[in-house]
């Protein structure tokens, strides 16, 4: 069965609409909020020197196609 979650998120990424870097690169995570998608924590970025805010989006099978389209337009 086609995961549509996935695939939107795969061509986000391949289209260059949406950046992905490796998690690993992330250190030192807080919790600084809780959006419509979920979770929000700052990090620090490995290498860039930056201090950044991840958003979490809990992906799942079950997961509105809305949903995710909402998310990618947001980032
Ligand atoms: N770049 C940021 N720097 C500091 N805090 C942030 C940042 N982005 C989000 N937050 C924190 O996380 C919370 C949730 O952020 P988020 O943008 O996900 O929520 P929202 O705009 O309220 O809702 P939605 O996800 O529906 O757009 C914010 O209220 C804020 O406290």
């Amino acid at each position: 069965m086609a995961n549509i979650p996935e695939e939107l998120l795969e061509k986000a990424i391949s289209d260059e609409h949406i950046n992905c870097i490796d998690y690993n690169k992330f250190t030192d995570p807080i919790v600084i909020g809780i959006g419509g998608f979920g979770k929000v924590l700052k990090y620090e970025w490995r290498d860039s020197g930056l201090t950044v805010a991840l958003k979490y989006l809990k992906v799942d099978t079950s997961i509105d196609e809305s949903i995710i389209k909402d998310f990618i337009n947001e980032v």
